[in-house]
């Protein structure tokens, strides 16, 4: 690592790049919101995990997710190449460490979307990260999204509602929250957020 030559000062903590963890239950609209965001401001470094999930239609490997099979999710975590990870509903998922660290180094924003064991993870080993909580705007409006989008069987879905009601509890835990009544309104307020604009 390069060192500070003495009598000078670093970069100043507001012009840092920043690392935002982008949280919330299943089904709230975290891709979608992200994606919009993404479409105009491809600037802000979105972290692609690993995950042992089988792909839905449509996602791709190294796009969406790199799809690993258990025992190369093992590997990850066992050499520490995971900044975090978390089971949940039935599979695991972690953040690859290098490439976010990479690109914080290389003063990109950085956004994390991982559910509420990782932000808190998150949280311990990155004091300096910020983490936003998405909410739904009713708990009627999640389960209707969450069952609409199609992708996941009754009793997937009753497990990710499950999680989501220890995930909405947490929410005071979280520096900012947005609730996601219009995806492009969040989308904004997200972007600000990042430290891009
Ligand atoms: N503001 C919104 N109004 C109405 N529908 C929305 C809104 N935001 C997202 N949706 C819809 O809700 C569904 C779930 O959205 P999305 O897949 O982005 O959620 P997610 O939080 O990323 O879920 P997961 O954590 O399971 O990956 C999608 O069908 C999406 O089109
Ligand atoms: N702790 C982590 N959670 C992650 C990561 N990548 C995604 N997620 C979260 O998992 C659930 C389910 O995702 P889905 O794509 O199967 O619907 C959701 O809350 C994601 O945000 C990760 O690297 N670490």
């Amino acid at each position: 690592m390069a060192a500070t030559p003495r009598g000078t000062s670093p970069v100043p903590p507001d012009a840092r790049p920043r690392l935002t963890v982008l949280s919330g239950p299943s089904g709230v609209g975290k891709s979608t919101v992200v994606a919009h965001m993404r479409k105009e401001h491809p600037e802000v470094w979105l972290s692609v995990s690993a995950t042992t999930r089988r792909p839905r239609p449509g996602e791709q490997h190294g796009v969406h997710y790199f799809f690993v099979t258990d025992e190369e999710m093992d590997k990850l975590i066992a050499n520490g190449e995971l900044l975090e990870w978390a089971e949940f509903a039935g599979n695991r998922y972690g953040t690859p460490r290098a490439a976010v660290l990479e690109r914080l180094e290389g003063g990109e924003p950085v956004l994390l979307e991982i559910d509420l064991q990782g932000a808190r993870q998150v949280r311990e080993s990155m004091p300096e990260a910020q983490l936003v909580f998405l909410a739904p705007p009713s708990w009627e409006e999640l389960v209707r999204r969450l069952t609409g989008r199609g992708t996941e069987p009754p009793e997937v879905i009753e497990r990710r509602l499950v999680a989501a009601k220890v995930e909405l509890a947490a929410e005071p835990e979280f520096d900012q929250t947005l609730v996601n009544t219009s995806v492009e309104d969040v989308a904004r307020e997200l972007l600000a957020l990042t430290n891009v604009v």
